[in-house]
């Protein structure tokens, strides 16, 4: 048995999404059916029964004892909005098969109605745009006599039109709170990206095809990406990214999910109901949703979308989550350079350290670097801010003890690092005082909380608590750090580190911070 990569690909921070106004749940008496479907768009009860008809007859399958999809959950005292999931019926084991998915009924670019279009639009804008190109998928899908033609019909009616929670689609007057936040510049990225494919790409491929009067506009687009956003994973790398109807209805939880994505080699185990019609000998191909983590009756069942922190949970799903062990607050290049420069670096020297470590392979314009919970920073981001402040007498007889040896492999940063040691080492005063700088830039940056009580503003201040958190926590790991060493060897130079609260500030006098390079 083989875990399938259900995992999101890079993932374009984007939008978000908040729960649709309107879904519905039937019970099986109501309705006379085994489970309840959300339908974000009609709330007509014979939706679900199309729905529920179309899943079951193009091979999907999912034992009803044992769960039940499509129901309201979440705890009503933390959300605001209940939203629509997937409860455990009776108490399921770890091991069990609950659901069974036919790849072939995922909606992915090669197998939607408009492949060519599609695939000319990967042409246009080149290989790897998975959301653009299953947007747009989507978006024409949607197009044919408004979904109704489409195989994917019963399946196109239970998604939403837009997932309005994403950041992408969030007013401005709403954005500006995200401000400092990982969401932030991916943020104006994401816009003006998908705006770029809509405008350079999307647009002249419709007006040349049959679609040149469909009136589809920016906007269809958006929302059709938006969609993709929050729903799409990779399926396999021969099927690639898609829309997987059925596993679309689990909720997302960074760490301690309950189930997982996976295919079977041997049918043979599974329970009758589970094995399929057409076997996997005869070409077909199957997802099986298995349980990883127990589950007790009742309890919603959670899926994990990927070690996801709050920003990409915002801007890719509309959401965020307390407590969540996968945030982290990112930095480019851009920071870096800036807060060396702001610690007295000559601008020269930023600029031909960052080229060596762009021809010596430890960072590029573009790389970026991650401070995690509860975790030290690492020691890349060590390594070239060492290397962007070390004086020219250091960072010669570090580039010196390089000739002859060859670095390469993932175990570059330790051998570099282990040459630094030698040039008395990379967490010396300097490197953890840029740190402190590129902390202290960021930290001025975030906005105020908005002192709304929606949803949306409740998962900003969530955004915005848990990566003030991982700065703080930096800084005053560094702030231990520096106070250390000016204990043990800079006391007679007077420096001292000060705090106030939770906010590190080095001296500004006329030995500032930064003088202590020397
Ligand atoms: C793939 S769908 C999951 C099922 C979904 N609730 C539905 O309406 O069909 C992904 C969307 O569900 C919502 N979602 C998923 N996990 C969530 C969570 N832990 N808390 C709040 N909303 C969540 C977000 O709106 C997200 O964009």
């Amino acid at each position: 048995m083989n875990d399938l990569k259900v995992s999101r690909t890079v993932i374009p921070p984007t939008s978000f999404s908040r729960f649709p106004a309107s879904f519905l749940f039937f019970s099986m008496t109501h309705l006379n059916v085994s489970c309840g479907f959300r339908f974000s768009n009609d709330d007509d009860p014979s939706l679900t029964l199309a729905a529920q008809a179309w899943l079951r007859s193009n091979g999907f399958w999912w034992n009803e004892d044992a769960i039940e999809l499509g129901c309201v959950v979440g705890d009503s005292e933390r959300n605001k909005t209940s939203r629509v999931g997937v409860l455990a019926r009776r108490n399921i084991d770890v091991g069990e098969i609950v659901a069974r998915i036919p790849t072939s009924q995922c909606l992915t670019c090669g197998g939607c109605a408009h492949q060519k279009l599609v695939g000319d639009l990967e042409i246009s804008l080149g290989k790897g745009e998975w959301l653009a190109l299953l947007g747009f998928a989507l978006l024409l899908e949607r197009g044919i006599d408004a979904g109704k033609s489409s195989s994917w019909n019963a399946y196109l009616r239970y998604l939403p039109a837009a997932e309005q929670g994403v950041t992408a689609l969030w007013p401005e007057n709403r954005k500006r709170y995200l401000a400092g936040t990982d969401v932030d510049l991916a943020l104006r990225d994401e816009r003006a990206q998908a705006k770029t494919e809509w405008e350079t790409h999307i647009e002249p491929i419709l007006s040349r095809s049959e679609y040149a009067e469909s009136g589809f506009t920016f906007e269809d687009y958006l929302s059709a990406r938006s969609v993709v956003s929050s729903r799409a994973f990779t399926i396999c790398p021969k099927v690639g990214v898609g829309l997987v109807p059925l596993a679309d209805l689990f909720n997302h939880r960074t760490g301690g999910h309950h189930v997982l994505l996976t295919d079977i080699e041997d049918e043979s185990i599974l329970p009758e109901s589970a094995r399929p019609q057409q076997s996997t000998k005869e070409g077909a191909s199957y997802m099986y949703v298995r349980l990883v983590r127990s589950a007790r009756k009742d309890e919603e069942l959670f899926n994990s979308y990927g070690e996801l922190g709050n920003a990409a949970l915002l801007s890719s799903y509309g959401f965020c989550q307390r407590d969540n062990p996968g945030d982290q607050v990112t930095f480019g290049v851009p920071a870096l350079r800036a807060a060396a420069g702001l610690c007295g670096v000559d601008g020269l020297q930023i600029a031909s350290r960052l080229r060596w470590c762009e021809a010596n392979g430890l960072c590029e314009e573009d790389s970026t670097f991650h401070l995690k919970a509860q975790s030290p920073p690492s020691n890349t981001l060590l390594l070239v801010l060492w290397i962007l402040a070390a004086s020219p007498d250091e960072f010669g007889e570090f580039s010196d003890s390089l000739k002859g040896k060859r670095m390469f492999g993932t175990d570059k940063v330790a051998q570099y690092i282990s040459e630094v040691q030698h040039c008395g080492g990379f967490e010396n005063v300097k490197t953890l005082q840029v740190l402190m700088k590129m902390l202290e830039r960021r930290r001025a940056l975030y906005a105020s909380t908005p002192s709304d009580d929606s949803e949306w503003a409740s998962y900003c201040l969530i955004l915005v608590d848990s990566e003030l958190g991982i700065i703080l926590d930096c800084e005053k790991y560094l702030e231990e750090k520096l106070n250390g060493r000016f204990e043990a060897g800079n006391a007679s130079k007077k420096r001292k580190v000060i705090s106030t609260g939770n906010i590190v500030c080095t001296t500004t006098t006329s030995d500032a911070a930064f003088s202590l390079f020397d």
